[in-house]
Parts: structure tokens; C-alpha cells; sequence
């Protein structure tokens, strides 16, 4: 890809975690992407060359860009992707900020009625617990979800397990593994036709980089 004349793609970029290792990706893959802009604090990033735009959102909030049409394509993990269930094409598993969602508590948990479940995915947890038909109270929380069974707020959470340190260091155990979580390409569904060779040339590049990486 060369950029003069070409379409810019408008990309919803995780800031954080996840923004390192897109970068990192897209690199690989041999676009242009400087990492000048790896500890960035500017929310919307030329790249001409790339025949890019990057919108550094909030990891939450990319769903949302891309269904509105804002960002052609985006970045996102799968807990993000399953719990906001926006109406999105998903492209491709990048295979990176590599984690699962999981059920934790204390050691010596015991089963009650109605228990309370924290977590930062309501919309996952309710339907895990629907499909096991287990009645339980969630409660929403926006992060430190550990404290929640270690102060009583909660018998169990619904979190993400990567390293397993935020367990061990919090005294708790992962009970059972729900799902396991990667980033994903999306797309917007008027973009990935109006753009349509744009963005298969990304995710030929990216699948070839990908490949490359097994
Ligand atoms: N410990 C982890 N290891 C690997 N990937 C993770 C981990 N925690 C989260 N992720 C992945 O990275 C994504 C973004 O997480 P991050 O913590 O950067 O966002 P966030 O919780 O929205 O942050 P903030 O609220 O600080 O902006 C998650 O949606 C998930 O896919
Ligand atoms: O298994 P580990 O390697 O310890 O990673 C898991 C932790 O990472 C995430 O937290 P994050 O850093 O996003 O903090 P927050 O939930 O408080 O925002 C997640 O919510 C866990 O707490």
C-alpha cells in the first residue's frame, strides 16, 4: 500500500493495553506506523503514508465508532465485542492482549441463594449464569472488580484472568473458565463494502503476518 490517492481508513485504536500491540502488528505487517505514537495523548492520528486514520478511543467505546460508521474498521477484545453486541462485521483474530474470562471467588466459597456477582460484563455474566440456570444478583462495577468478594460486596466476580497475579496476590481462585478473550478486527457494514479493497488488503497483510507468527 502506498498512500497518495488512496482512501483513508478510519481505525478505531484502543488506547492502552491493546494500542502497543496493534501498533506492534501493523508494523509487522508493513505499514508505516510510527511508534512515536505508542505513549501518545493526541485522540485522532494522521497517517497518510498508511493510508490511515487513527482514532484512539476508549477500549469500550469501539464497538460503538465503528456501528455508527465513524471509524470504518476498529480494534477491540472479545469480552468487549460479546458483552456490547454491536452490529458489526468481525474480520479477523489478531491473536494479541491474549487473556480469558473467567468465574473467581474466595477459596472457601459456598453456594447461596441468590448470590451477588460483580463484574465489568453484566450482559456476559447474566447470560452465563441464564444458561446454567442459576439466579443471581449482578452487579456492575467499572474496575478492581478482586475487591468486590474480598470486602463483601459480592460472592463471586466474572473478570479477566491473564498472568493469574491479580488472583494470587488477592487470594482468590478461578473457579471456571467462561471463555477465551483475543483482540479482533471489526468493521463497519457500509465500509466493508464501500472500502471493500482498502480493508481486504489490511486483513490479507495482517493474515499474512499472522501466519507468519505460527
Ligand atoms: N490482563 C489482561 N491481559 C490481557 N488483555 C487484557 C487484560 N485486561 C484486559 N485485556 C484486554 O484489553 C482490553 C482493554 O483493556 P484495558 O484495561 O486497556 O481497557 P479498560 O479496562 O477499558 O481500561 P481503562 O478503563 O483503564 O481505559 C480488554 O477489553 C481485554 O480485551
Ligand atoms: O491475570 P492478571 O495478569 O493479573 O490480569 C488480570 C487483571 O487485568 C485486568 O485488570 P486491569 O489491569 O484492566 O485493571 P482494572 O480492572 O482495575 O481496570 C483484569 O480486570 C484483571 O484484574
Amino acid at each position: 500500500m502506498s498512500g497518495a490517492g488512496r482512501e483513508i481508513l478510519k481505525v478505531a485504536m484502543p488506547k492502552g493495553r491493546i494500542y502497543k500491540q496493534a501498533s506492534k502488528l501493523f508494523r509487522e505487517a508493513g505499514l508505516p506506523i510510527p511508534s512515536d505514537f505508542d505513549d501518545t495523548r493526541k485522540l485522532i492520528i494522521e497517517l497518510p503514508e498508511a493510508g490511515m486514520e487513527f482514532i484512539m478511543a476508549k477500549p469500550v467505546d469501539v464497538p460503538t465508532y465503528v456501528e455508527y460508521g465513524v471509524a470504518d474498521i476498529g480494534i477491540v477484545g472479545k469480552d468487549v465485542l460479546m458483552e456490547e453486541n454491536k452490529d458489526v462485521y468481525e474480520l479477523l483474530d489478531l491473536g494479541i492482549a491474549k487473556c480469558r474470562m473467567s468465574v473467581i471467588g474466595l477459596p472457601d466459597w459456598k453456594p447461596v441463594i441468590n448470590p451477588r456477582v460483580a463484574t465489568k460484563y453484566p450482559n456476559v455474566a447474566s447470560q452465563y449464569f441464564r444458561e446454567l440456570g442459576q439466579q443471581v444478583e449482578v452487579i456492575k462495577l467499572n474496575g478492581s472488580i478482586e475487591l468486590a468478594p474480598l470486602i463483601g460486596l459480592a460472592d463471586r466476580i466474572v473478570d479477566m484472568v491473564e498472568t493469574g497475579q491479580t488472583l494470587r496476590e488477592n487470594g482468590l481462585v478461578e473457579m471456571e473458565s467462561i471463555f477465551g478473550i483475543t483482540s479482533r478486527l471489526i468493521a463497519n457494514r457500509v465500509s466493508y463494502r464501500m472500502k471493500n479493497e482498502a480493508i481486504q488488503s489490511l486483513c490479507d497483510r495482517l493474515q499474512e503476518t499472522l501466519g507468519a507468527k505460527l
